[in-house]
């Protein structure tokens, strides 16, 4: 383990420097890893996997991802498989359904999960709230997490490029003692950069934070508040969405990716610090209660419920791609629709 210091407080890190893949290799050279489900992250972590030399094989119901697998050059009845199948030539099932799926699954996955087996998530939500979700794995298995910090989708875009997503990672079983050793090789295996270690409660609980507030919740919050200004004082449709969306993603936050916020402060005009400095705390201010009250709602688990309750309808994702029709179809990303066709890269 690296020792990281952290802004002033040393954490432990798994970096690839003692943890190679070659390792990662011989640990899990005799498993075959069952990934179920090939949604967002099941292609992204799957895919990694078999590229890395591991032996993977993915369970997934017929349809339109079953038939994504098949595209993606997963072969039925040699490394495809339906799920229950998969379950049973599994060693290490990859429990990569939807978080509400998980929970309508889980008398049939139970089944499968013989001594000696391992049950992975690449979320703490399942096992956090068991008594909502009936996750609870028989006690001779090893069940532990890895949790890309990021979507499956970009996780396998930068493994393709040699580059990976830092993941969290959990132990919450280990009934063989070798679980964190595997749990380690497999967050390696699906393509993680360096791995920080978590417990299941504290995943979850920053997890369904994040998404909810700067990842995705609060930013189109922000973007909307500030478009509408902008657009209420008459400026342009273009002039409002550059201003709020395009020159962030185009130019200033890979300046905050590359060497943080100070420096890309410091990569634009005085004016602009001067006046992003005056106005940061505010901003704080305003939404730090916000912050609060989201926290305070995972904590509560009314959250896990709601996400549970919703997703768990059989129209959960007509109603899902009726709100995100609603956002794409708004002015300000229709706006944004006609801005990416003008980049430069487009032409
Ligand atoms: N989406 C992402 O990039 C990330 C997801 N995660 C976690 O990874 C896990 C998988 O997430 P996603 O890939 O987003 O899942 P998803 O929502 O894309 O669903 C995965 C698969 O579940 C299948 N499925 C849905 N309902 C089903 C049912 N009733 N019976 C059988 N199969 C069903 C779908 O066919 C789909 O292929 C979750 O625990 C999630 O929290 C963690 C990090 C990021
Ligand atoms: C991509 C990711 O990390 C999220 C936002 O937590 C998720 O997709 O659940
Ligand atoms: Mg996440
Ligand atoms: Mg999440």
């Amino acid at each position: 383990m690296a020792k990281i210091n952290f802004g002033g407080v040393v954490e432990d890190v798994v970096t690839r420097e003692e943890f190679p893949l070659e390792k990662a290799r011989q640990v899990l050279a005799n498993e075959t890893i069952a990934v179920i489900g090939y949604g967002v992250q099941g292609p992204g972590q799957a895919l990694n996997m078999k590229d890395n030399g591991l032996n993977v094989i993915v369970g997934q119901r017929k349809g339109k991802t079953y038939d994504k697998a098949v595209a993606d050059g997963w072969v039925p009845g040699q490394t495809l498989f339906e799920i229950e199948e998969a379950l049973e030539k599994g060693t290490i099932i990859c429990y990569l359904l939807s978080d509400a799926a998980q929970i309508e699954m889980w008398p049939t996955v139970k089944k499968y999960l013989t001594a000696g087996k391992s049950l992975y998530f690449s979320h703490g939500f399942g096992i956090t709230y068991k008594e909502k979700t009936g996750i609870v794995p028989p006690a001779d298995v090893d069940v532990f997490l890895a949790a890309p910090k990021g979507s499956g989708t970009s996780l396998r875009r930068l493994f393709v490029e040699g580059k990976g997503l830092n993941s969290s990672f959990a132990i919450y079983q280990d009934a063989t003692g070798k679980a964190r050793e595997k749990c380690i090789a497999m967050a390696i295996g699906v393509g993680s950069g360096y791995l920080f270690e978590t417990d299941f409660y504290k995943e979850v609980t920053s997890d369904l934070t994040g998404e909810r507030g700067t990842l995705m919740g609060a930013i189109q919050g922000i973007f909307a508040a500030q478009y509408e200004v902008l657009r209420e004082n008459g400026h342009s449709p273009s002039e409002a969405f550059n201003e709020t969306v395009e020159e962030l993603t185009q130019s200033l936050m890979p300046l905050v990716a590359e060497n943080g916020m100070d420096w890309m402060y410091a990569n634009c005009s005085t004016t602009a610090q001067r006046g992003a400095l005056d106005w940061w705390r505010p901003f704080k201010d305003a939404t730090k209660p916000v912050f609060a009250k989201l926290y305070d709602s995972v904590k509560t688990q009314a959250e896990a419920a709601r996400s549970i309750d919703l997703n768990s309808q059989a129209d959960y994702r007509v109603k899902l791609e009726a709100e995100l029709k609603e956002l794409r179809e708004s002015e300000m990303w229709q706006a944004g629709a006609a801005v990416r066709s003008l980049r430069p890269e487009r032409n």
